[in-house]
């Protein structure tokens, strides 16, 4: 028989990963070795895509090689391209990039394969594709026209183009340039736990990156920083603390605290902090960072929970301007870059994932034929 399971399986190490790696007590997270805190605001998204995908911090020659393949592959391939607008007009966000994620790898001139360099070079395709494939959504349900994406634009920097319609400043590039960074990985997270389970029946990067963005939507992971924006949204700022208070008395959870292994402060969190505070000032209204620094203080005074990634997430989308429902796609684009990373890990170096389950249901039954029941 088997032991007893650890619900939810908290503290099971599930799989070796030399991608990323969580110091929980100590609130410290490394991307293969490199501290989070001297990436943000250093390293760009591109360098930690090629960090997660290739081994290495790239050098410039190598960073203008993966440049020049990311902006090749952000046009997308015919059955995409004939089906946005009509999945744009049935499908919520994250319900949509699943679909087109699924369509691209028809597209995907290496589907056949998993061999690492058809890996390494699906993994650029599907990086380069995913914020080209949440504008050209948000394009199609609104009528919008958007401009080309501009090769010598980073993916922050087109990003922003696409969605807002105007040229972004620098300033604001360089903090969405940030967020993505910082949400480039995070050991076996559940989004990517599942991409990997899917990879290691030895399925394709496509269909393991569907698995992903499904297990991704959900509140109780990346779906969370949507919700940050709607309790924000549905709050009278002069009823913060009682609100959330009643929200706790009632057992409620509060969207954005908590997490499975950070006993301390996320170290995401503590930029996204900075950021959000920089960004609402700038905007010359502050209200929903005041409001998150309110609760913030209410949720640490009743519980003791910290605020994680997506908590102070989802007030710098809304001050860049970007659209509420598109903050979890958002959190795809830059997770795409780990997710696709772990499946390349994951084929390397491979064994079906299959743990066991503890039967807790009826035993000896016995055998009623249906017109005896
Ligand atoms: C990118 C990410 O995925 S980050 C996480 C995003 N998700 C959220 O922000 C949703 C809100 N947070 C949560 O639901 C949880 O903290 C999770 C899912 C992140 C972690 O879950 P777990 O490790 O399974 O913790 P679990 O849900 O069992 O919570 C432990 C206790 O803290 C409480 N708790 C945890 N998070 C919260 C919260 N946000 N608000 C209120 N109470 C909370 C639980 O009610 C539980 O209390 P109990 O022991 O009295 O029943
Ligand atoms: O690690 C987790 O469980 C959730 C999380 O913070 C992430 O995926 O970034």
């Amino acid at each position: 028989m088997a032991d007893k399971p650890t619900k939810g399986l908290a503290d099971v190490v599930a799989a070796s990963t030399a991608l990323s790696d969580i110091d929980g007590k100590a609130g410290r997270l490394f991307y293969r070795g490199y501290d989070i805190h001297d990436l943000a605001g250093h390293a760009t998204f591109e360098e930690v895509a090629h960090l997660l995908q290739r081994g290495t911090l790239p050098t410039r020659r190598q960073l203008a090689d993966y440049g020049a393949e990311l902006a090749e592959g952000r046009t997308l391939g015919a059955l995409v391209e004939s089906n946005v607008s009509e999945i744009a007009g049935r499908q919520a966000p994250m319900e949509a990039l699943r679909t087109l994620v699924s369509l691209a790898g028809a597209d995907d001139p290496d589907k056949d394969s998993n061999a690492a360099d058809a890996n390494r070079r699906k993994a650029a395709r599907l990086t380069a594709q995913q914020p080209i494939l949440v504008a050209r959504y948000h394009a199609a349900r609104t009528g919008a026209d958007i401009p080309e994406p501009d090769p010598e634009l980073s993916t922050a920097a087109n990003f922003l183009l696409q969605i807002t319609g105007r040229r972004p400043e620098p300033r604001e590039v360089e903090i969405f340039d940030t967020c993505l960074v910082l949400h480039a990985d995070h050991t076996m997270n559940a989004s990517t736990f599942a991409a990997r389970v899917c990879a290691a029946t030895l399925s394709d990067m496509h269909s393991a990156i569907v698995a992903a963005i499904g297990t991704l939507k959900g509140p109780l992971h990346g779906g969370a920083n949507e919700q940050v924006m709607r309790t924000l949204e549905a709050l009278d700022p002069r009823g913060v603390a009682q609100a959330v208070r009643d929200k706790l008395a009632a057992g409620e959870k509060i969207m954005g605290f908590g997490h499975r292994v950070y006993k301390t402060e996320d170290p995401r969190a503590t930029h996204l902090r900075r950021m959000s505070q920089e960004l609402a000032e700038a905007s010359g209204d502050d209200t929903y960072y005041r409001m998150s620094r309110e609760m913030e203080e209410v949720v640490f005074a009743d519980k003791h929970l910290y605020p994680n990634v997506d908590f102070y997430a989802a007030t710098v989308y809304h001050y860049l301007g970007i659209p509420t429902d598109l903050f979890t796609p958002v959190f795809s684009v830059s997770r795409m870059s780990g997710w696709t990373a772990h499946v390349i890990e994951q084929h390397a170096d491979n064994r079906l994932i299959r743990p066991d389950s503890e039967y807790i249901g009826e035993r000896d039954q016995k055998w009623v034929p249906i017109d005896e029941r």
